[in-house]
């Protein structure tokens, strides 16, 4: 029987870092934020749907989609970023069982879903692996790996779930404060007691 696992995780606490490890050990991850790329690439309806709701102005002189001024659109205001997910949250959630659906049967489905406790779709699986990490953490490795400004970082934090709404949704927590190999070792065991669900 097909495992089905939701993956959350404030951003930049080390969902990608998790996930990564979980197709290593051989689950199937759907990675909402590559279909909510892929969704509004060059050409597609959905970015046809975004020009009518936001206008060409968030184009790039290339026809694709410009991410940095659409983020600094959406996360300085919640009406925009509310129009925003009305438009790409269906595309992606019409993806995702798309791909769902392509995997073997018996296999172990990781859904990578940033914002799992903010749409209310934690009970749609059979467990919720929760990355948690601090919000002092999150900023900092967010400044030092993406180069954003403390501000923009803080924007994104502001924008999501509190940590204590995401981790009350966890059937599973795996704590993202030591090194990366503490985090595999975590990831492993978690790894381990899903399988023994199938
Ligand atoms: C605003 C956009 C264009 C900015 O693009 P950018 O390349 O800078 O960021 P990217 O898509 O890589 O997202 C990085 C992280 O930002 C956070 N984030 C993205 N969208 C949102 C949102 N609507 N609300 C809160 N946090 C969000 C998530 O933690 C995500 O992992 C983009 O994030 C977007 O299209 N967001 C709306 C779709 C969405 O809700 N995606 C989240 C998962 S479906
Ligand atoms: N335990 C750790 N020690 C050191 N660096 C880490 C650790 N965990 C994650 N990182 C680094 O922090 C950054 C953010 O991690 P990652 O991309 O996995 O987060 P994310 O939650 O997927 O982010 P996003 O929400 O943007 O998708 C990456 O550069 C990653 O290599």
């Amino acid at each position: 029987m097909t495992v089905r696992v939701g993956l959350t995780g404030g951003i930049a606490s080390g969902k990608s870092t998790v996930s990564s490890i979980l197709a290593e050990l051989g689950a199937v991850v759907i990675d909402a934020d590559l279909i909510a790329r892929e969704v509004v690439a060059r050409g597609t309806p959905g970015l046809a749907a975004l020009v009518e709701e936001f206008g060409t102005g968030l184009l790039t002189a290339d026809g694709d989609l410009d991410r940095p001024a659409m983020g600094a659109l959406v996360f300085s205001d919640d009406d925009a970023r509310r129009r925003l997910e009305a438009i790409i949250h269906p595309l992606v959630h019409r993806r995702s069982a798309e791909l769902e659906a392509d995997a073997d049967p018996g296999a172990l489905v990781v859904h990578d879903i940033p914002l799992l406790a903010e749409v209310g779709r934690a009970g749609t699986f059979d467990a919720v692996v929760v990355v948690d990490a601090p919000a002092e953490l999150q900023v900092s490795r967010m400044v030092e790996h993406r180069g954003w400004s403390r501000e923009e970082a803080e924007s994104r934090i502001a924008a999501q779930a509190s940590r204590e709404d995401r981790l009350a949704i966890a059937t599973h927590v795996v704590v993202n404060t030591g090194s990366l190999d503490d985090l595999r070792q975590q990831v492993e065991d978690v790894h381990a007691d899903l399988l023994a669900r199938a």
